[in-house]
């Protein structure tokens, strides 16, 4: 679980964010993973990150839950915060047969009560002595989302939380995130699986290409002329629902491989949307 309690104190105003990250960047293996990650939470708050595969979003909550530890830039959080992270895959042995309330105490000595209650609040009580393999994948979210409830964060980290969910599913899996929200105000920081998909009360959308793209409120992003064009055209009219394309890759040096396959030092072509570093900041 995480350890937030190592990283420095943010404020201690009651709005004030719960994690900030500042300037981080992440370097293994050789290359920088993400740069430049500007992004703060605050209490109530949903945050969405959005970007295409290997952009950065797991390695981004990793660092706002206190796991992974910045090269670059700060992170910083409340003093005292408690964190509930949800990761994109957990390792359990499959091999072995585990129930819904096995799960729950895997990671957290919580009572019978608090393991019911979290259970109930995610409407699967009846499932509690089920074994997990039997689960749907919206029931196995559930499961997930209410071993992080159980230790009433102030700040819920969830990467990917309706993937393996159908359409329908995926709506009530929201709502139940937002009721979660609701009820606790904790503020939430979420991956979205899909790209083009934000939580309609997402507060903050952040796109991350290696670096923040671009960022928003959904509206103010979607009617964003620079972000539509980045978009395209299925953009109009959706306000939470949206398509990125990004049509360039950052190489490890810096340099840009665009869809036409060249390379280019540091500037994709001019006609491909591609906006660098911070040009929507003040979208904000
Ligand atoms: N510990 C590590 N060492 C080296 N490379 C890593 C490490 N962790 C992640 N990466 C690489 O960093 C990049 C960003 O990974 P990350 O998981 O943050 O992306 P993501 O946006 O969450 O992707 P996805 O949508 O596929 O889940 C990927 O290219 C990944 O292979």
């Amino acid at each position: 679980m995480a350890n937030a309690a190592s990283l420095p104190d943010v404020s201690h105003a009651p709005d004030g964010p719960l994690v900030r990250l500042s300037g981080v960047g992440v370097h293994r293996a050789g290359r920088w993973l993400t740069r430049n990650v500007d992004l703060d939470v605050r209490p109530g708050e949903i945050v969405t990150l959005i970007g295409p595969n290997g952009s950065g979003k797991t390695t981004t909550a990793k660092v706002a839950a206190g796991i992974v530890r910045a090269d670059e830039g700060r992170a910083e959080t409340r003093r005292g915060l408690r964190v509930g992270y949800v990761p994109q895959r957990i390792q359990i042995d499959w091999t072995l047969p585990i129930t819904v309330r096995r799960l729950m105490t895997l990671t957290s000595r919580q009572s019978a009560a608090e393991i019911a209650a979290a259970l109930d609040a995610v409407g699967i009580a009846h499932l509690a002595e089920a074994e997990v393999q039997s689960l749907s994948g919206g029931e196995f979210q559930r499961a997930l989302l209410a071993r992080a409830m159980v230790r009433r964060p102030d700040l819920l980290i969830l990467d990917e939380p309706v993937q393996g969910v159908d359409f329908t599913g995926e709506v009530t899996l929201y709502g139940l995130i937002k009721r979660i929200r609701d009820e606790s105000g904790c503020g939430i920081l979420l991956i979205s699986h899909d790209l083009h998909v934000v939580m309609a009360e997402t507060d903050t959308v952040v796109c991350l290409n290696g670096h923040v793209c671009c960022r928003g409120t959904p509206q103010t992003v979607a009617e964003n002329p620079e972000y539509l064009r980045l978009f395209g055209g299925r953009a109009a009219g959706a306000l939470a629902v949206y398509r990125h394309q990004h049509d360039h890759t950052h190489l490890p040096d810096g340099r840009i491989r665009n869809a036409d396959g060249s390379i280019t030092d540091g500037h994709a072509h001019h006609h491909d949307g591609h906006h660098h570093g911070h040009a929507h900041e003040g979208h904000g």
